[in-house]
C-alpha cells in the first residue's frame, strides 16, 4: 500500500520538499498538502497537480504529516489539529526552535514525532537535513523520514538537544553565505570590475570552493593554504580578515542564531 504523505502549511520549505518528492518519483495522488489561504492553494494544486484539502482532512488521509509552518503558527496549527491526528500517524515537525515534547504535549498520547532541521538548498537537491526522533519514535519512522528528505539531499542523525547547533549552522547557514557572496560582489564593484562579473566570478568561486571541500576531502585549512602564497595577494585578504574579527564575528553570530532557536520555543503558549 502507497503511503500518503501530507505537506501541511506548504510555504517555501513545504513546497521545496513537495516539489523534492515529485521529482524523487512520487505521484501527485500519493501526496496532499495544505495552505492557509486559498490563493496559495491554488496555486499548488496547478502547479503540481496535487490535492489541497483542510489541516483536519489532511491528518486524516495520510500517514505522514510533515508539518512547515513558522514556529510562531505551531501553537495554533496544532490547536486545530490535535483532535483530527490519529495517534497512529507520523508527525514530522521542519520548525526551528520547536521540541518533539511540545508536539507530543498537544497530540494523541503515543504519537510518534520527529523533529527536522532542513535547509533551502532542498531546492536544488542540495538539502542538510538533520533529523531526531520524539519519544515515541521508532527506527521505521526515522527511516520513513530520513527517505523523503533524502530525496532533496543529505541527511544526518543528531539528538535532538543539538538541534539548535544545527539549525544556526545548516538551517540558517545558506543565508551567511549569499551574504558574503553580496559583500564579496560589492568588493568587486569597489575595485572596479562591472557588477555583472563581479557576481559571476565570485558566485563561480563559491561553487568551486564547495565542490572541493565536498568532494577532496582535505581540511579547509589546506584548502586555504594551497590558495595562499608567500608574500601573496591571498595572505594581505586574510590578514585584513583577522583584524576585523571574521573568526569571532562566526562564532557570536552561530551563538546568537542557536540562542534564538532556543528563545523561539519559551515563546509558544
Ligand atoms: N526558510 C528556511 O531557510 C528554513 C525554514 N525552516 C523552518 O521551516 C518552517 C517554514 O519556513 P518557511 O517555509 O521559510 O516559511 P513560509 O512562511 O514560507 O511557510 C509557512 C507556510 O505555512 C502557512 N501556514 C501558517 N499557518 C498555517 C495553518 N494553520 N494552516 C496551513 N498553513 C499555514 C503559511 O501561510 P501564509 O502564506 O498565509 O503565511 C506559509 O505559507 C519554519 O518553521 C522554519 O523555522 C527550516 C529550515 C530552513
Ligand atoms: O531564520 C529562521 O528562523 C529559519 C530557520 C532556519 C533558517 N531559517
Amino acid at each position: 500500500m502507497t503511503r500518503r504523505v501530507a505537506v501541511i502549511g506548504a510555504g517555501k520549505i513545504g513546497e521545496a520538499l513537495l516539489s523534492g518528492m515529485l521529482r524523487g518519483g512520487k505521484r501527485p495522488e500519493d501526496l496532499i498538502v495544505t495552505a492557509r489561504r486559498e490563493e496559495r492553494a491554488r496555486e499548488l494544486r496547478d502547479r503540481y497537480g496535487v490535492e489541497t484539502v483542510t489541516n483536519a482532512e489532511a491528518a486524516k488521509a495520510a500517514d505522514t504529516l510533515i508539518l512547515t509552518v513558522k514556529p510562531q503558527d505551531m501553537g495554533t496549527l496544532l490547536d486545530e489539529l490535535g483532535p483530527n491526528v490519529p495517534d497512529d500517524r507520523l508527525v514530522v515537525s521542519g520548525a526551528a526552535g520547536i521540541p518533539t515534547a511540545y508536539l507530543e504535549q498537544r497530540l494523541a498520547a503515543g504519537t510518534p514525532v520527529v523533529r527536522v532541521m532542513t535547509n533551502t538548498p532542498a531546492l536544488v537537491d542540495e538539502a542538510m537535513s538533520a533529523i531526531s526522533a520524539g519519544a515515541h519514535a521508532t527506527e521505521e519512522h526515522l527511516k520513513r523520514t530520513e527517505e523523503i528528505f533524502r530525496g532533496v539531499g543529505k541527511t544526518i542523525r543528531v539528538p535532538e538537544k543539538q538541534q539548535d547547533a544545527v539549525t544556526a549552522l545548516s538551517g540558517s547557514g545558506p543565508a551567511y553565505f549569499y551574504l558574503l557572496v553580496e559583500a564579496m560582489t560589492d568588493a568587486g564593484i569597489l575595485l572596479g570590475l562591472p557588477r555583472a562579473a563581479a557576481h559571476e566570478l565570485i558566485v563561480q568561486a563559491a561553487v568551486g570552493a564547495s565542490v572541493m571541500l565536498r568532494d577532496s576531502g582535505e581540511h579547509p585549512a589546506l584548502l586555504r593554504e594551497a590558495v595562499t602564497s608567500p608574500a601573496g595577494t591571498t595572505i594581505a585578504a586574510i590578514r585584513e580578515l583577522e583584524n576585523h574579527g571574521v573568526r569571532a564575528a562566526l562564532l557570536a553570530a552561530l551563538e546568537a542564531a542557536a540562542n534564538r532557536s532556543k528563545e523561539l520555543a519559551e515563546g509558544l503558549k
